[in-house]
């Protein structure tokens, strides 16, 4: 069986030379590592919130959007992760990807430059077309929901 492959274009963004570039860790792994492109380590306090900027920008093809996912070493070991989880990077959008980090811990963490934050993976986006009904099909659950078939 063959997998599909699609062609998606990065550009660095000026003065993030450095910065690696999205990487896969493992020949199979579903995302690539996302590394920090701040200037100077930034001290996320616990409970504290930051935009962390990544150096690039994308444009895929309109089939595929980016998820921001969370690294579970650094959620596990540290409490940090990604707040919206899984961000959404649109297929549209042509600005920097960046990653909204949290500190849950109850230590301050040390985010330092071209660190590994957060990993990024592609997905398929069906086209939907939203069609207005006044009648829905009807099914065995029908309303029933939140918990109805028991806990
Ligand atoms: O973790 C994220 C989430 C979003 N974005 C960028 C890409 C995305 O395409 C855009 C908008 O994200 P979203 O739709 O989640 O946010 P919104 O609050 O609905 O903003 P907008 O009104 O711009 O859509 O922001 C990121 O860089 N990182
Ligand atoms: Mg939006």
């Amino acid at each position: 069986m063959s997998l599909s492959s699609f062609e998606v274009q990065i550009k660095r963004l000026a003065g993030h030379e450095d910065i690696k570039l999205p990487q896969k860790m493992s020949e199979l792994a579903s995302g690539f590592d996302l590394h920090a492109a701040v200037s100077e380590p930034i001290i996320l306090s616990p409970g504290q919130r930051e935009l962390i900027p990544t150096g690039f920008a994308l444009s895929m093809p309109p089939e595929l959007e980016a998820q921001i996912r969370p690294r579970s070493g650094l959620a596990y070991k540290h409490g940090i992760t990604s707040l919206n989880s899984p961000g959404t990077i649109d297929a549209d959008y042509r600005g920097e990807v960046k990653v909204l980090l949290i500190n849950h811990g109850q230590e301050p963490f040390t985010i330092q430059r071209n660190e590994r934050i957060a990993q990024m993976v592609f997905q398929l986006v069906p086209q939907i077309n939203l069609v207005e009904v006044t009648e829905l099909t009807e099914t065995e659950r029908g309303s029933g929901g939140f918990g109805h078939t028991g806990r």
